[in-house]
């Protein structure tokens, strides 16, 4: 097995913690190359069930706690209703949004999630090429199983100007901190994603039930190898500290020109401390239910925090989105785009690349779906009247 004890509880890492359905209406061409994948994302979940080691396949799907969080992060979703407006359409749609660190051909991008190499022997290789072929942004996580800068390069193999971003967590030694912007940025990453909801890590009980905590041998935080404070060749744990504060991320937006964005904000008030402290961009996150299970769902945070924000960054969501039309309703409440997590590692351990590909697929398929449904031509369209609590069918902005 590889490296150190667990970190807060955490699995270690050596060195880690550790319709157009059928009538061809304005379809477009799915966004891969390789070879087809059926299913929805339901049925993708249940091959890698089948394909993964169970342990490997809890520490995926789990969450904190009793993982009521993780439930009701989907389960927000249900309780939202679309109003659509008629007539207004037009007969292809342009879903792509522009961000801070690259553009989206769709509203969709890859949310940063730990140990690829579980679910696919390809790892954050495939992951990287499926969404520079789907023409979106994979967030990298300093807990990949593949180095940055091959994640990068896969990238840019497929899309020579695809954008790949590097999500982190600040580390109680700086010099480690500044190593890893320095490796970000030479790989040629667009942008940094601080991910502040994690000041210790979530108590997983199916980890402990399955007794998880060490990466199967061969596999490591690549990103973690030679940073200063440990072994010639091996690996560093990645810390999560209670003491990381606003003056972190001071610290870590003066060591860089990149686009920072600050990953894991629920309290609007922490929204606008983000934007005083110069992020790019917010991304309400309660960590896919993983963290604390005492906070609310993803998007019933979202809309104070579009709120006190006001415009000045853009704002992106991530938790529980499992369709086109969850991707909508979110856009409605004022996210710019949204990010996937767990559904990207189904498609991943169920097909590798074309998993990951046929993941992209559905959800941009259905969202132009459901955009045309709501009369709408580009995201823009999708405002905050069109979302109505399931049962009234009354928007409080209506009028
Ligand atoms: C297995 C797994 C590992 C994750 N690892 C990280 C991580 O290393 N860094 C991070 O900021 N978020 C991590 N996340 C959280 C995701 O970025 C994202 O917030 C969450 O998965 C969104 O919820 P969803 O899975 O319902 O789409 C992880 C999530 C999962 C499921
Ligand atoms: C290695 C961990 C830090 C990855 C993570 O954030 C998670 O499992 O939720």
């Amino acid at each position: 097995m590889s490296g150190g004890p667990a970190v807060n509880g955490g699995p270690t890492a050596g060195g880690g913690l550790s319709t157009n359905g059928g009538l061809s209406t304005n379809g477009g061409p799915g966004v891969s190359g390789g070879p087809t994948v059926h299913g929805d994302l339901a049925e993708l979940r249940e091959r890698a069930r089948a394909v993964l080691d169970p342990a490997h396949y809890d520490y995926y799907a789990g969450g904190v706690g009793d993982e009521v969080v993780l439930g009701e992060n989907e389960a927000a979703f249900r309780r939202l209703a679309l109003l659509p407006r008629v007539l207004r359409g037009r007969a292809t749609r342009d879903l792509a949004v522009d961000l801070p660190g690259g553009r989206l051909a769709l509203p969709v991008l890859v949310a940063p999630t730990a140990f690829h190499r579980l679910a696919h022997p390809d790892g954050e290789l495939a992951t990287a090429r499926a969404a520079a072929a789907a023409g979106t942004v994979l967030v990298s996580g300093v807990a990949s199983t593949v180095a940055i800068a091959e994640v990068v390069a896969a990238a840019r193999e497929v899309d020579a100007g695809a954008a790949v971003w590097f999500q982190l967590y600040p580390h109680p030694e700086h010099d480690v901190t500044a190593c890893l912007v320095r490796r970000a940025e030479r790989a040629g990453c667009t942008a940094l994603v601080v991910t502040a909801d994690s000041p210790v890590f979530g108590r997983h009980r199916r980890d402990a039930e399955h007794g998880f905590h060490d990466l199967p041998e061969g596999l490591a935080a690549e990103n973690m190898r030679d940073l200063p404070g440990g072994p010639p060749g091996g690996t560093r744990d990645i810390a999560m500290s209670p003491a990381v504060s606003w003056a972190d991320l001071d610290r870590l937006r003066a060591l860089t020109s990149l686009p920072v964005w600050l990953k894991g904000v629920l309290h609007p008030r922490d929204a606008v401390l983000a934007v005083e402290h110069g992020a790019a961009g917010v991304v309400v996150s309660n960590h896919g239910g993983r963290q604390c299970d005492l906070v609310p769902a993803a998007v019933d945070a979202l809309p104070a925090v579009v709120e006190a924000v006001a415009g000045r960054v853009p704002v992106l969501l991530d938790g529980g989105v499992r369709g086109g039309g969850d991707v909508a309703v979110a856009l409605a409440l004022g996210a710019a785009a949204v990010g996937v997590g767990r559904p990207v590692l189904w498609g991943l351990a169920a097909a590798g690349e074309a998993g990951v590909a046929r993941v992209l697929d559905l959800l941009r398929d259905e969202f132009d779906h459901v955009l045309a449904l709501c009369g709408g031509r580009d995201p823009a369209d999708l405002t905050r009247d069109l979302v109505v609590p399931r049962g009234t069918g009354v928007s409080a902005r209506c009028g």
